[in-house]
């Protein structure tokens, strides 16, 4: 069995009689087993010494600790890794050991102290905290519940509303805050930290602090009447907003069944609970998905080659409108000089009040300042000639989706920009190798594709050609990460990864309703799926404008990938354009509140006669497990082409492209790994079974086709499973 050896703390005790032990494991201190036994055998130690009077708990370099060792899960899933008993970390040590100890300890909080982290810290009789310190109990956004007695002893020092707060929404506070909540009793500067600390632990000793068991505490938590309406109101807004979700649900149980019936049945439920839910497909899949995240910014071949990241000081984007502003909030919120250019001054001036719609929207929120709108928009100055380029380390163009306006546009960049500049392309869709046709330096020509709304979707699509140099991916990988994006880096072709996912997504619904599928129910069964919403009310959102001018890129790329339904152009013909015309596939309020619309049966009536299908009465009838895969399936089938051909390097890019730029639910893995957890063989049987009845929209790639054939995963790599093929 592997130990998941990682890790110690050590001890030292200082001629005043603290102890102070130090938790070693970086990057974050994370808690191994080796760590929390080495932390057990050193707090006996300081118990045991006469030398020793109080002790501080501390993380070496700056960080407390970010939680359990979440590296060692998988092992204790798949069995190959032993742990200890239920509770024995958060009763026998935590509770018995360090809260039940005859000499007093505090937790010295710089960095991070979450999940198992501040468990640890809230054993402890006290805490201090550095302003700039994050405590939280993330663990819920790994499909799990807190684990070391987080459950119990959080709402006692925060109060319920709360303790529910930071745990359903993983949501961490920092030093001042904690401060006011009553979770740290002092913040004070790094330097002063273990000091302020080591006197806090010996003013408990004598009687001028309290020492403080946090586990039997009880002014924080309400009384029983007002708790359960607590409780009932928490559930009942979990369900709403994860209806698929049970560790939100379990998680206020735990919490309310330490109140109803004491702390330590509390901590047994807890450790129970916590166990049984490591073990759920929920955890699996966004545990893939927080390791998935992180491998995105490894690019084999790239990242490896020890390039450092260049310095980006100006950046010039192209088009002010939607996408453009979006981007230049962006850049300008992580504090890049932006420079906007558009063609004229109606439209520089509409772009420019884009942007400061879009902090100002902040401001009103209370997420920003007046003084900081201020010194944001500063940042972004409006151009109408290529004058001030001769200075900007990259250009992103976000002009309309037009290839010889784009094509002219960077031939002019070229004359324009110093020869160092990146020229990057906000394109959705189309090939880079197009655009930079009338261009000499292709090793600088990069895509930036971004997600609508720019200022606060996720993830940042990174489009390499053959050309693209690597340390323009670098530099990009790294502006992705200052201004807070998740990049993920594909190779070039029409529609890259998302959007080559999306597009399956949209023609399955269009024929399934064309074959006779209610469109509502179809939306409906995506939602309950987990998506945000669903094809046709995403349509509606984009826009019919756009909808179309993408659907005919691929069309025109992937003719026989391509269901040619005319819903869509039909729809536009009566001045229907979706949400932005207030009528697409649903009607609008002005609240932009959707409702069904009855006549949008006639279009589709019409584009099934163009098509020349007939209602069959199956469809009518498809179940919402049929629904969903009749229009996911396809999409697996097309992540498996983008995988093959090497668009993608890795499936986990695909699961995060799919979660971010899609909104494929985190907790079901992405679209490879939940594929793989139905199987590649099902998953082929059903699209060749539909492919011989339905044509060959459904038809299952080559690559789908072998894996199948071998029982392989889909997520396996390429090369590897060529090799065990
Ligand atoms: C029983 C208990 O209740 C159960 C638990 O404690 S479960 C764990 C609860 N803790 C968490 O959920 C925190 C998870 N971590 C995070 O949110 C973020 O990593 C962070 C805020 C700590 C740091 O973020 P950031 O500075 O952006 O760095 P980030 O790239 O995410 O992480 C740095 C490295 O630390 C690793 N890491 C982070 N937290 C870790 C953890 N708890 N265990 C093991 N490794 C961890 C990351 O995987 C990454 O490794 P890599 O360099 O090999 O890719």
């Amino acid at each position: 069995m592997a130990s998941g050896t990682k890790g110690r703390t050590t001890l030292e005790v200082g001629a005043d009689g603290v102890a102070i032990i130090t938790i070693i494991n970086p990057p974050v201190n994370s808690l191994s087993f080796d760590v929390l036994f080495s932390l057990k055998e050193n707090y006996e130690q300081a118990l045991r010494r006469d030398d020793v009077k109080a002790i501080v708990v501390t993380g070496a370099k700056g960080k407390f600790s970010g939680g359990f060792d979440i590296t060692l899960f998988g092992g204790i899933q798949g069995g190959q890794l032993a742990e200890p008993k239920p509770g024995y970390i958060a009763v026998e040590i935590l509770t018995n050991i360090v809260e039940g100890a005859r000499k007093p300890s505090v937790a010295a909080i710089d960095g991070l102290a979450l999940g198992g982290g501040l468990e640890v810290a809230m054993a402890c009789h006290a805490r201090i905290s550095t302003p700039s310190a994050q405590l939280g109990l993330p663990e819920l956004q790994l499909g799990i519940i807190p684990g070391f007695g987080g459950t119990q002893r959080l709402p006692r020092l925060v109060g319920l509303p709360k303790s529910l707060e930071m745990m359903l929404m993983s949501k961490p506070v920092k030093g001042e805050e904690a401060h006011s909540l009553g979770l740290v009793g002092a913040v004070v500067a790094p330097d002063q930290l273990v000091s302020t600390a080591r006197q806090w632990a010996l003013d408990i000793l004598e009687h001028r602090r309290p020492w403080v068991a946090t586990l039997y505490k009880t002014d924080k938590i309400e009384p029983l009447g007002e708790a359960r309406e607590i409780f009932k109101f928490a559930r009942a807004q979990a369900r709403k907003q994860a209806p698929n979700l049970t560790h939100p649900i379990v998680c206020i149980d735990v919490v309310e069944a330490g109140v109803v019936s004491g702390p330590r049945a509390g901590l047994q439920k807890e450790a129970e609970d916590f166990q049984k839910l490591l073990r759920s497909e929920t955890c699996k899949s966004l545990l893939h998905i927080f390791f998935a995240q992180r491998g995105t910014s490894k690019v084999p071949g790239v990242t490896d080659l020890g390039l450092a990241p260049r310095r980006v000081k100006k950046v010039a984007i192209l088009g002010g409108g939607l996408m453009g502003s979006g981007i230049a909030t962006a850049l300008i919120l992580s504090n890049y000089p932006v420079i906007l250019k558009e063609v004229n001054e109606k439209f520089l001036e509409a772009g420019i009040g884009r942007v400061r719609a879009n902090l100002q929207s902040r401001v009103k929120k209370g997420k920003m300042t007046q003084e900081k709108f201020e010194k944001t928009i500063s940042l972004l100055t409006g151009v109408l000639d290529y004058e001030s380029f001769k200075d900007v380390d990259m250009v992103i163009e976000a002009v309309i989706e037009n290839v010889s306006l784009k094509q002219q546009i960077f031939a002019d960049l070229e004359k324009y920009c110093p020869p160092h500049c990146i020229l990057a392309s906000n394109t959705s869709t189309i090939d880079l190798n197009l655009i930079g046709e009338r261009t000499y330096s292709k090793d600088r020509i990069v895509g930036a594709h971004f997600f609508s709304p720019a200022h606060v979707m996720p993830l940042l699509e990174i489009v390499r050609t053959n050309q693209t140099s690597p340390q323009v991916i670098v530099d990009l990988l790294d502006i992705g990460k200052k201004i807070k994006k998740t990049p993920v880096v594909v190779g070039n072709c029409t529609g890259f990864a998302v959007n080559r996912m999306f597009f399956p997504y949209t023609q399955a619904a269009f024929l399934l309703v064309e074959r006779g599928t209610d469109l509502y129910l179809v939306d409906r069964a995506i939602t309950k799926f987990g998506m945000p919403m669903g094809p046709f009310r995403l349509a509606d959102l984009v826009g019919f404008g756009v909808a179309i001018a993408t659907g005919m890129q691929f069309i025109e790329n992937f003719p026989e990938q391509t269901y040619k339904s005319m819903i869509i152009p039909i729809m536009q013909e009566d001045k229907r354009a979706g949400e932005t015309t207030r009528k697409g596939f649903y009607l609008y309020d002005e609240r932009r509140k959707a409702s069904p619309d009855p006549e949008v049966k006639k279009f589709i009536e019409k584009a099934r006669s163009m098509s020349g299908v007939a209602i069959d009465p199956k469809f009518a009838k498809l179940s919402e497990k049929d629904i969903v895969e009749m229009i996911f399936f396809p999409v697996v089938n097309e992540a498996c082409r983008v995988f093959a051909e090497g668009i993608a390097v890795k499936a986990a890019d695909l699961d995060i492209a799919s979660v971010m730029g899609m909104g494929f639910p985190a907790y079901r893995g992405g679209i490879m790994f939940w594929a793989d957890s139905l199987g590649s063989k099902y998953i082929y049987s059903r699209l060749e079974e539909w492919s011989s009845l339905y044509g060959e929209f459904f038809k299952p790639c080559a690559f789908l086709a072998e894996r199948a054939a071998k029982g392989a995963t889909l997520s396996a790599p390429v090369e590897q499973a060529k090799s065990k093929l």
